[in-house]
């Protein structure tokens, strides 16, 4: 069966024009496309033309993933497959470039990841107020992967003015979309049809007790499995599993549910870092120095702007750690192409030495 024959399915997992393209020299090859949607220590399932299967990886991708060149299939991901004899079993042979990536740290856990996600909701519970700092460490982490984001407030039958936090929200983070809902009653969900449009893929972070999981039952409708019955399939229990899931609920949206953290880490460049503290950052150009911390260098326009009342000792503070945080990561980062320059260097000297042997010239 050509993939094309089933198309449908595919669109109904976020499939579109661009991954179509960039999945042309694939298609050239006879593989076939695929969505991630479920994704545990190497352990995959995707969404296939003609319907869901276990993924692992191939030998050949394995190979390219150890040099660097594919990246580690994560959920959401495209990617290119084979079919093996078995039809619930096809393999991995490449990944598809990414729209947006979705990075996160928690507590020094795994660096947890989704990828393709078009709308980042932060779930965040009022209950016991606004924490606006969180919502805006939230914030950077998905304006540093190219996703849109938006804030969801949970719990609003708890407080008397719901309204009033939404009103803060929206005075501290200007632009960001803001939802007001009550998971348990309902309230609000009609407005979140907004955000959850059919094939839009959009994954909901928080941290625990936010509201993540009763908001998904909500989203599900009552006619669906409990969240954790999904998060459970596999035995394991809900608080201990690092899967994570893709699924599509009523509305045609597809949902990325990933277990709770208790605090957000940052990666990504301080650039980005940077994008959320528009303001801040606008300040750091008048520094002295290009390279002003923003602490006790002379000259630093930030500091100034600080004891002026002008910024929030808060979102200064916010300002602060990103920074420390984001150059942390950068040099993560730099230790891992350093690592991939290495394994690129020792493949060019094998290659060079088997060309010798094989008499041709392996330049
Ligand atoms: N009153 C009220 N309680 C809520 C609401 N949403 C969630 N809760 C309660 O808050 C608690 C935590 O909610 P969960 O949905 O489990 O939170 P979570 O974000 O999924 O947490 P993790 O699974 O640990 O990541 C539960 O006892 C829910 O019943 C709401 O809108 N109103
Ligand atoms: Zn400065």
């Amino acid at each position: 069966m050509h993939y094309s024959d089933n198309i449908h399915l595919l669109e109904q997992y976020g499939w579109n024009s661009r991954f179509a393209e960039n999945f042309e020299p694939y298609r050239c090859q006879g593989l076939i496309p695929a969505r991630v949607v479920r994704d545990g220590r190497e352990r995959y399932r995707g969404i296939h033309p003609g319907g869901e299967a276990a993924l692992t990886l191939s030998g050949s991708f394995r190979y390219l993933l150890d040099l660097g060149v594919q990246p580690m299939p994560v959920i959401g991901d495209w990617c290119a497959l084979s079919s093996t004899d078995d039809p619930a079993h096809f393999r991995i042979e490449g990944i598809l470039p990414r729209a947006t990536v979705l990075h996160r740290r928690s507590c020094g856990d795994e660096d947890l990841s989704a990828a393709n996600v078009d709308v980042i909701g932060i779930v965040s519970s009022i209950a016991k107020g606004l924490n606006l700092r969180r919502i805006e460490r939230f914030l950077a982490n998905v304006q540093s992967g190219g996703a849109q984001g938006a804030l969801i407030l949970t719990k609003i039958d708890l407080v008397d003015e719901p309204e009033a936090y939404k009103r803060r929200a929206a005075a501290r983070f200007g632009e960001l979309p803001i939802y007001l809902v009550d998971s348990i009653s309902g309230t609000g969900a009609g407005e979140l049809s907004d955000l959850f449009l059919p094939g839009r893929t959009i994954a909901l972070t928080g941290i625990s007790g936010a509201g993540k999981s009763t908001l998904i039952n909500l989203l599900l409708g009552s006619s669906m499995a409990r969240t954790s019955a999904v998060r459970d399939s596999d035995g394991r229990g809900r608080h201990t599993t690092t899967e994570r899931v893709l699924f599509r609920i009523p509305s045609g949206a597809l949902v990325i549910d990933t277990p709770g953290v208790r605090s957000v880490g940052i990666t990504g460049s301080e650039a980005s870092t940077e994008a959320s503290f528009d303001d801040i950052a606008r300040l750091a150009e008048a520094c002295r120095f290009s390279d002003c911390t923003h602490r006790n260098e002379p000259g630093c326009a930030v500091r100034k702007a600080l004891l002026a009342g002008e910024i929030e000792q808060d979102r200064y503070l916010n300002y602060l750690q990103l920074l420390h945080e984001a150059s942390a990561g950068e040099v993560d980062e730099r230790e891992r192409r350093r690592e991939k320059d290495r394994r690129f260097g020792r493949l060019r000297y094998t290659m060079r030495k088997e060309g010798r042997r094989g008499g041709f010239d392996g330049r």
